[in-house]
């Protein structure tokens, strides 16, 4: 399958737990939003997910690979997208995908190909050639959503993708990776933000290292909004 399963996940910085008996499934093709407030675990587990770190417990399989027995093939099915932006800022666009592309055993006008209909897909082919230090940050962000997208991943992780972005970059971004996952992508876009969630989509929410709810956003919330119902599940109250 060509889904993302986590299973019995749990990990501890010292005394601190981060994630505990955390386990989900993301159908294929789905848009799944893991859904949690700060300090939730939700960059902690995508460091799980990329082998950032590693825990003896549970299990995580991508695309149906084992990550702990055979993470060369699962690894390879996987596109991740940071909370902190990794482009070189002196490098240009397409220097820093044909870099990644490279990593990727992508090489020449394979490479050039792959690099030219990802940056078209993401509206920035003509901005290719410009250094990365020059572009705003809807179009970083956009150029590294096309750079996740150069091995043509089975499952996309995007941590917190729209943070600091104004209105139309978050919407484009947002209704972007939506249609990947319709044409079968599996999506898992970690946030705190409601808005980026639609009615039929997946949701984990985590709060406090723990997995709160699973279900479609419509099921999870009820008669009540989805920032009522999140704000319910995880005891915040609006300042
Ligand atoms: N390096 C670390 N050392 C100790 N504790 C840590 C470390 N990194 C994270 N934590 C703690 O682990 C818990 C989960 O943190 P994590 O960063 O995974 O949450 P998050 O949901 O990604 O939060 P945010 O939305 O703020 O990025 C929090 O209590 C956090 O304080």
């Amino acid at each position: 399958m060509s889904g993302l399963s986590v299973s019995g996940i749990s990990y501890s910085y010292g005394s601190r737990v981060a994630l505990d008996d955390v386990s989900f499934e993301v159908p294929p093709a789905t848009f799944c939003a893991l859904l949690g407030p700060n300090g939730a675990g939700k960059s902690t587990l995508f460091n799980l997910l990329t082998r950032l770190f590693s825990t003896s417990s549970g299990r995580i399989e991508i695309a149906g690979y084992n990550l702990n027995n055979d993470p060369r093939q699962a690894l390879s099915h996987l596109g991740i997208v940071f909370q902190k932006p990794t482009l070189d800022l002196e490098l240009s666009v397409r220097q820093n995908l044909r870099y990644f592309a490279a990593l990727h055993g992508l090489s020449g006008a394979k490479a050039d190909k792959r690099i030219n209909l990802c940056l078209d897909q993401l509206n920035m082919l003509e901005r290719a050639g410009e250094k990365a230090r020059s572009l705003n940050g809807g179009h970083r962000r956009r150029a590294e959503i096309a750079r996740a997208l150069l091995p043509e991943p089975d499952v996309l992780l995007l941590d917190e993708p729209t943070v600091g972005l104004d209105t139309a970059s978050r919407r484009g971004i947002t209704d972007y990776v939506h249609d990947l996952a319709k044409e079968g992508t599996t999506v898992l876009w970690a946030t705190h933000l409601t808005d980026e969630i639609r009615s039929d989509d997946h949701i984990v929410v985590l709060h406090q290292a723990k997995v709160r709810a699973v279900g479609s956003a419509e099921s999870i919330c009820g008669e009540v909004s989805l920032q009522d119902r999140f704000l319910q599940m995880t005891g915040a109250t609006p300042l």
